[in-house]
């Protein structure tokens, strides 16, 4: 079999980066026979970071889905949510696809990483370190998202200084890096300070230390070796027994807004077949102002139901919706009965260069360890 493509949000060393290094992220190929769907033959498991899998990493998350969508890659691992600072609107937008650019990409898991932010200078520019810190520091830059999760410490610290959004946090190490005369720092981890060589001047600068973002991974519904792949992201939390392991399935919707009751009618229908709603989100449909494109998050227990209950939904939806959209079902990572601890063990990762995966720079020249 030809290596797994896996795109993400670059440069290397990006929090997306760590999620596809994750050792608990692992890919079963189960050589799964319509035939004997309940004695699935687990072939192999293997991490996206091992030599079989290819990371390539990307300038934007667009570049990401349309990878899928082109099938120049196998999956994507995409934020779509911070647990301090709320939903990757990006990442919805893109799910909105409101000019059919993306018609094959769906989700089909997701990922929690606990993320830990480090404020990042240039080698040598603070020889005291943060005790000595004498202020000096004129402009931060970093990923958008970024800000909202470390408020408390740049309020504190940073109240009027210039602040650049950048395309990730690893390209704000990478701008730091690349100005060492300047008097700039970058928010970002620590596997990024080491991988483009800048100092930790503070470390663990996030507002609460359950700082987590929630990841998805998408692939092509149309590319059959995807479907046979079964993303195993944790034995933690995985029994034999599917019908316990829950299922999440997320769908989008519009509803004409001048019909009293419209949505009402549409979030009835998950009651109806059993689907407990977990997350609900909107973002403007840009087809006249105040009107909204809403992402539900949805499942049933017990789950081996959640497959009929979705298309039955799907098919009332589509009465009583201007459109609606099936954009995917995964196996629920968060699940009621997970511990945090067991949360926090899903999440944390101690990176060092064996661990960057085998990657293909845009530039063309591979790191491969
Ligand atoms: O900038 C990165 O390193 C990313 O992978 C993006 C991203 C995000 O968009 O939420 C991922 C995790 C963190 O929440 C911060 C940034």
């Amino acid at each position: 079999m030809d290596p797994l493509k896996v795109v993400f949000l670059g440069p290397l060393a990006s929090f997306s980066h760590q999620v596809c290094v994750a050792p608990q992220l692992k890919v079963t190929i189960s050589l799964l026979d319509v035939g004997f769907a309940n004695s699935r033959i687990q072939a192999a498991a293997e991490s996206f970071a091992k030599s079989s899998s290819v990371l390539l990493p990307q300038a934007s998350f667009a570049d990401a889905f349309s990878a899928i969508q082109k099938q120049e890659a196998d999956y994507a691992v995409i934020p779509c949510e911070n647990s301090t600072n709320g939903s990757v609107v990006q990442t919805l937008d893109l799910l909105a696809d409101r000019n059919n650019q993306y018609n094959d990409v769906k989700v089909c898991g997701e990922y929690y990483l606990t993320v830990r932010h480090c404020l990042l200078v240039n080698k040598g520019s603070y020889p005291n370190g943060w005790t000595g810190y004498d202020g000096s520091i004129r402009k931060l830059y970093t990923h958008p998202q970024v800000w909202g999760q470390c408020d408390k410490f740049l309020s504190q610290y940073f109240k009027d200084i210039e602040r650049q959004d950048v395309s990730s946090t690893s390209k704000a190490a990478e701008i730091v890096a690349e100005e060492p005369n300047e008097k700039t720092a970058a928010i970002a981890s620590r596997f990024a300070a080491e991988y483009h060589g800048v100092n930790v001047l503070k470390e663990n600068i996030e507002d609460r230390a359950d700082n987590t973002t929630r990841f998805l991974i998408l692939r092509n519904v149309l590319v059959e070796r995807t479907a046979r792949l079964d993303l195993d992201i944790s034995s933690l939390t995985t029994t034999q027994d599917e019908s316990l392991n829950t299922h999440k399935t997320l769908i989008s919707f519009s509803v004409n807004h001048t019909s009293p009751g419209a949505l009402a009618d549409a979030l009835v229908i998950f009651k109806t077949h059993g689907l407990n709603l977990t997350t609900i989100n909107t973002r403007p449909s840009l087809r006249r102002a105040w009107q909204y494109i809403f992402f539900v998050e949805c499942g049933c227990t017990p789950s081996d139901q959640n497959r009929d209950a979705v298309s039955k939904a799907l098919n009332d939806l589509r009465q009583v919706t201007e459109a609606c959209r099936d954009l995917g079902t995964w196996r629920d990572r968060l699940g009621q009965s997970r511990s945090r601890a067991s949360l926090l063990s899903l999440g944390q990762h101690y990176f060092d260069d064996s661990r960057m995966g085998k990657c293909i720079q845009p530039h063309g020249s591979d790191t491969a360890t």
